[in-house]
């Protein structure tokens, strides 16, 4: 019998992959995406190509897909969903709840006695896919029991590719970690994909490591004005900002977590080898994305940092990779030109509030209101 699952975002994760996972798991795989020209592409194209580089380098093929336009048709998107029997999404966590409202309407369609449907999110944010629950409910209340939802971690570094293409280049590593507990044993097969008991190790040392280390490398190799990651870690003031910020979020994860010290440097070197894979052609411009998410409180830099004061640990080098954040200038990215807005506009205390949500008094704040001022007589 054929098994479908729909993937909202059909960007770089999306068809690199989650969409190749889901289709390795025998599924038949519907896109949605708001991207016509993409959905398009992906209609006419039939299959699309997923070629990873690095030391395992080897292509995979995707076909039996179909691509749907959720902003045109928002029917077709739902009559997908409500046929599904696993739904994921990677569209970045602040669009969650753009794409809830028509789960919901997906889930709501479903027969009263179709099996639950999976619902994960896969975007890098702790516990996205709860928040992808709260505003499904939001939409529509009586869909609770219509789906399991669980949380996940996913890991691979999927550079942007040619906006007029459907294929992906990935790196040759990835990892998709799936919380256990929601699923009371009925667990789906997911070739690439493992279940675990206890999902916050695993979230929290990916961001911490690969998104704390990447940001690092990002923030500071734009300012040096280095034009991809792997020439951002051979240049030695980036690399070191990049050591020092994982000795941090390493001692804090270590601290928190009990991994062992070997097994945890183990993880970070592999990391820095990811970062410096020379075939994969990723950029600062990327992974600096939309630094005012970055910035957020429970983002890669804030989160440790607090978490780190808290228990009176060294939290410098985070600290310094907020302020290069700070310094983010990029036309190409509407975040960075607010950023510069809300910097250039607003006082330190309400900076602290709209980028951080960090209130008078809490730890962090006197530290964070003085980095702020130094970038605010820094950009004008
Ligand atoms: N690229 C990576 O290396 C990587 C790795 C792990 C996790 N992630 C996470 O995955 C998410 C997506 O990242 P990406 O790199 O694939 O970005 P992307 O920009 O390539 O893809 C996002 C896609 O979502 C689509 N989209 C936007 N609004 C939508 C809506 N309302 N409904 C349906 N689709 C919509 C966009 O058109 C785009 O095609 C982010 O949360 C990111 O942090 C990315
Ligand atoms: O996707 P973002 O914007 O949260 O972060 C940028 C990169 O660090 C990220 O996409 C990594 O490539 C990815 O998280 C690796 O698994």
């Amino acid at each position: 019998m054929t098994k479908t699952a729909v993937h909202f975002g059909a960007g770089n994760i999306g068809r690199g992959f989650i969409g190749l996972v889901l289709h390795e798991s025998g599924y038949d795989v519907v896109f949605s995406d708001v991207n016509a020209e993409l959905v398009d592409a992906l209609n006419t194209a039939g299959t699309y190509e997923v070629h990873e580089v690095g030391a395992e380098a080897k292509t995979h093929v995707v076909d039996r897909y179909r691509a749907v336009n959720s902003a045109a048709n928002e029917a077709d998107a739902v009559a997908a969903v409500a046929e599904a029997e696993i739904i994921t999404c990677a569209v970045g966590v602040g669009i969650l709840k753009f794409i809830a409202p028509v789960i919901a309407k997906g889930l709501a369609a479903r027969s009263a006695d179709a099996p639950k449907a999976v619902v994960m999110a896969c975007e890098n944010a702790i516990n996205a896919t709860d928040q992808l629950r709260e505003h499904v409910l939001e939409a529509d209340a009586s869909v609770a029991a219509k789906a399991v939802f669980a949380n996940t971690a996913v890991d691979r570094i999927i550079p942007a590719v040619d906006a007029k293409g459907v294929d992906v280049v990935v790196e040759d590593f990835s990892e998709w970690a799936i919380e256990r507990g929601p699923f009371a044993g009925r667990e789906p097969e997911l070739s690439g994909a493992h279940y675990v008991d206890d999902l916050s190790p695993y979230i929290e040392r990916k961001l911490f490591t690969v998104n704390t280390g990447h940001a690092t490398a990002a923030y500071w190799g734009h300012l040096e004005g280095e034009r991809s990651i792997a020439s951002a870690l051979a240049n030695p003031k980036v690399r070191a900002e990049v050591d020092a910020v994982l000795a941090e979020t390493s001692a804090l994860l270590i601290a928190k977590y009990g991994f062992s010290r070997e097994e945890h440097q183990a993880y970070v070197d592999r990391t820095i080898q990811r970062f410096e894979n020379p075939e994969l052609p990723d950029t600062p411009v990327r992974i600096g994305r939309q630094p005012m998410r970055k910035l957020g409180r429970h983002d890669r830099f804030v989160q440790p940092a607090y978490e780190l004061a808290e228990r009176e640990m060294s939290y410098d080098a985070l600290l310094r990779g907020i302020s290069a954040a700070l310094r983010f200038r990029e036309d190409s990215d509407p975040q960075s030109q607010e950023l510069f807005k809300v910097l250039t506009g607003c006082t330190a205390e309400s900076v602290l509030d709209r980028v951080f949500s960090i209130d008078q008094g809490d730890l962090l704040y006197d530290e964070l209101v003085k980095i702020v001022l130094a970038a605010k007589k820094d950009l004008v």
